[in-house]
């Protein structure tokens, strides 16, 4: 070694230099952190937005909501969601505060979507949540989660329109909010660490394809009978899964008690006062939690939309 022009130094290849040869999956955990391979395995982590007074929007409609929402109402049922999350053991992360909030912030599961190695960050759709995504990379980057990719070019995305089929395979709903410029995108990344993504259509007049289909277990889903689309039905009969169609599609869409968050294996956490659907969990074997979304199903969302979810135990 000549300490002179550091030839033969680590620095410059020599006997000291240290190669990092472990691969960007096996840094989940020693370097960066969450993930998850499926909608159902033990929940660890989610990401959450209290409202704020962007929620006292002038036009309803142009912001997306269904009714004018009370803000205090609407904080203290997000509140209790949190706790709930806390009860069940999930941690907690917020988003942070931006300067001029967008009216859609707290719905977290639309500005990314997990990946066993890293977040893929949405492109929302509307001009409306464009840029929502900004806050939510700097919440994700603070807790060691890697972006795994962003969506570019003329992609739109929101992250409730991929479900996890199982650990190598997603869908991906195309229709108002996600493209298929955004599919290709997410296609190709999802390729590289062997994850097959299969775009599926929806139909016209709905919003995302959580909003129609949900993972509850390895073998169960729940679907919504007519709206679902039939290759994301034909591809899970195909690959053993139970597909159990809702019963009362009116009561479901008023209260939302398709919009639940798996906590576990046959465990959800359900937005309350949906006694028709907590029967037809109960009767599936799953064991269902209640927090109130009233107030907050005005914005046109509850449970599922709220969380991001961030980690999950993995198969
Ligand atoms: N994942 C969901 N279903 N999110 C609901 C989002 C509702 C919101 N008002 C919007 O139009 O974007």
């Amino acid at each position: 070694m000549t300490a002179s022009d550091g030839f033969g130094t680590a620095a410059y290849g020599g006997a000291g230099w240290s190669p990092r040869t472990a691969e960007h999956g096996a840094e989940m955990g020693p370097i960066w952190q969450g993930g998850i391979d499926s909608e159902w395995r033990p929940l660890r982590q989610v990401l959450l937005r209290r409202p704020g007074a962007e929620l006292a929007a002038e036009d309803v409609d142009a912001a997306q909501y269904l009714e004018p929402l009370d803000l205090g109402r609407a904080q203290a049922e997000h509140d209790a969601l949190a706790a709930a999350y806390v009860e069940a053991g999930v941690e907690v992360l917020s988003v942070g505060d931006v300067p001029a909030p967008t009216p859609n912030r707290m719905f977290c599961a639309d500005t990314f979507v997990m990946t066993p190695q890293g977040a893929i960050l949405a492109r929302p759709a509307s001009t409306v949540r464009a840029g929502e995504e900004v806050a939510v990379a700097a919440a994700l980057a603070a807790a060691r989660v890697p972006i795994l990719r962003t969506l570019t070019g003329g992609a739109t995305f929101e992250g409730a329109d991929l479900i996890w089929v199982d650990a190598r395979t997603c869908l991906i709903g195309l229709g108002l909010r996600t493209n298929a410029e955004a599919a290709r995108q997410i296609a190709q990344t999802l390729a590289e660490i062997g994850i097959e993504a299969i775009p599926v259509d929806m139909p016209f007049g709905t919003m995302h394809l959580m909003g129609m289909l949900r993972m509850l277990d390895a073998d169960l889903a729940i679907a919504w009978p007519r709206r679902t689309p039939h290759r994301a039905v034909t591809l899970l009969r195909e690959r053993g899964h139970t597909v159990a169609f809702l019963p009362d599609a009116d009561e479901v869409q008023a209260n939302r008690g398709l919009n639940v968050v798996a906590l576990g294996p046959r465990r959800v956490l359900m937005p309350a006062g949906n006694d028709a659907m907590r029967a037809f969990y109960e009767g599936l074997g799953v064991e269902v939690v209640e927090t109130p979304c009233f107030e907050l199903r005005k914005a046109a969302g509850a449970v599922g939309c709220l969380t991001g979810v961030v980690a999950r135990d993995m198969g």
